[in-house]
């Protein structure tokens, strides 16, 4: 499992370090990291280092003086280097210094624009992990002329350091270095940070503010069956979605469920004939009431938001198991709270609304601070709250956070969120730790997506047939 912490966690580690580490030692480590990736990208993109340009963007903090350091050790190697200082008087002093020294070249901010316009390369360290608020409109102003490769400095400046949000102009990376562990920028906004590297310099942290699950995480967990196993042992899972009018729902979710692991199905709606004819392995029945036993249902999905979605909600949540309330159960939920009465406290619930089902559910939007909405949630329903988008954030009751960052934005097609229940709900029978398995589940859903995708749109349907290959991928990767 990877640890992300917050920019407070961060400043503090940095300081205990800093303490105990000779003056400058930390910001050098820092910028010889970056100095590499620099070298490495302009190789990458043009063929070469030596001879080639890069422009440093610099602001009036530390990230500027990485970025000035990066700058003098990138004159070793015969780069031609400029630096526009965005507040010349307040520039990182030893930085600077290091920077004349070896060579390079300070530029006015007025000029900076056709030097940031012949450059190979743009370093981007206007501001990092201090940064507060959108980006001033000197800095906004240099970015208009930016087309060349972009390395990040720590962090993409106009970017929140802590919630990823981008409020206005703001820098768009192919590469960000950054320093000590991660932010929670790295994992909430891939389309601005490019691909992520992380330099060690010594920081020493531990409990994470927030996870993201990595693959090996996901494969230990996902369940497999063993020579003892039966069809009953794995955990049978129910599913109570879709209905006459609209039996995709209830396909794509009772699919979901039958593919993610071995086992059992059982399906209850009105949906029972479409759903027999398109899985002849699942056991569909007409009603929830006569479905039989389940170790967890997944509830919601197309069920519509009257009286008798009502009626099925309340009693999926009183049979003692856990459940995984989507689509229209979490909009019956907040609209009759009273129906989570029927649910026993001690069994897991797990809430997954988007954006919309979100506000429904807690009254506002989830705002920039999408954790935070995500922590909020969890608390006020005492659930394990998935909150979809871009990047998924998955809170339970007692704090924990992980986010699942998206291989690109694929999943955005009509149907995919009822793909994602089906695979909950699958992990949720199996008897794992509801928060995880959430996690996994969207690790799976977002994998399957990238693979039906490959690189030209897909569908629900699509992800749903490719489940089986993200699963064999995190379960039998190719030696
Ligand atoms: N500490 C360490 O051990 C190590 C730290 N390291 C590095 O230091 C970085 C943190 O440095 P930091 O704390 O100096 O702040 P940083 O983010 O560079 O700049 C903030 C300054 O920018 C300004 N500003 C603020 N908001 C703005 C906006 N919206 N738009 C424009 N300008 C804005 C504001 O200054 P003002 O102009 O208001 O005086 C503020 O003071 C960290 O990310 C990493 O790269 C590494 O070297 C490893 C060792
Ligand atoms: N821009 C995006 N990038 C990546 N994933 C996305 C994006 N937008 C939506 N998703 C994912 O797609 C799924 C959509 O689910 P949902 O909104 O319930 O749709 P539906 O109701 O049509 O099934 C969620 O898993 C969500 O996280
Ligand atoms: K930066």
């Amino acid at each position: 499992m990877q640890g992300i912490w917050t920019t407070e966690r961060i400043r503090a580690a940095e300081d205990r370090l800093l303490a105990v580490t000779p003056d400058g030692e930390l910001m050098r480590r820092a910028a010889f990291g970056l100095a590499v990736h620099a070298a490495e990208m302009l190789a990458e993109h043009t063929g070469s280092v030596s001879g080639r340009r890069v422009t440093l963007l610099v602001g009036s903090g530390n990230n500027g003086g990485d970025a000035l350091w990066a700058g003098a050790f990138l004159r070793r190697r015969n780069v031609a280097v400029s630096a526009i200082l965005l507040k010349p008087e307040r520039a990182h002093g030893a930085g600077l210094a290091a920077l004349k020294r070896s060579g390079g070249k300070v530029v006015s901010v007025e000029d900076g624009p056709q030097w940031i316009r012949r450059a190979d390369l743009v370093l981007d360290g206007i501001v990092g992990i201090s940064a507060r608020g959108p980006l001033r409109a000197d800095a906004a102003a240099l970015l208009e002329h930016v087309s060349s490769p972009v390395l990040a400095v720590d962090l993409p400046s106009g970017v929140d350091p802590d919630t990823g949000a981008v409020d206005g102009p703001a820098v768009v990376a192919d590469r960000t270095v950054t320093f000590g562990a991660l932010k929670p920028v790295h994992a909430l906004a891939p389309a601005s940070c490019g691909e992520i590297a992380l330099v060690d310099i010594g920081l020493s942290l531990s409990d994470p503010d927030l996870r993201r699950l990595d693959t090996a995480d996901v494969a230990a967990a996902w369940p497999v069956p063993g020579p003892g196993d039966d069809k009953y042992s794995q955990g049978v899972v129910g599913v109570a979605a879709g209905s006459a009018t609209y039996p995709g729902a209830a396909v794509l979710a009772a699919g979901a469920a039958a593919l993610a692991t071995s086992g059992l199905v059982r399906y209850a709606g009105h949906a029972a004939d479409v759903v027999r004819g398109r899985w002849p392995e699942v056991v569909a029945t007409g009603s929830v009431t006569d479905a039989g036993r389940v170790q967890a249902w997944v509830v919601g999905p197309g069920i519509g938001t009257g009286n008798e979605g009502r009626d099925v909600l309340r009693f999926v949540l009183g049979r003692g198991v856990p459940v995984c309330a989507d689509a229209d159960a979490t909009t019956i939920i907040a609209r009759s709270p009273d129906v989570l009465d029927a649910r026993d406290p001690d069994t897991p619930l797990v809430l997954t609304p988007h954006a919309g089902e979100f506000e429904r559910l807690m009254g506002s939007p989830p705002g920039a601070d999408r954790v935070a909405a995500a922590r909020s949630a969890a608390r006020k329903y005492d659930a394990v709250v998935l909150l979809k988008g871009h990047c998924t954030v998955v809170a339970a009751p007692d704090g924990r956070a992980l986010v699942n960052t998206p291989r690109g934005s694929w999943l955005a097609t009509a149907g995919s969120g009822d793909v994602l229940s089906g695979l909950v709900g699958a992990l949720l029978a199996a008897g794992l730790d509801p928060w995880l398995a959430a996690g996994a589940a969207a690790h799976v859903h977002s994998l399957a997506g990238s693979l039906a995708a490959d690189g030209a749109p897909t569908s629900a349907s699509g992800i749903l047939a490719a489940v089986p290959a993200a699963l064999r991928s995190l379960l039998s990767p190719a030696s």
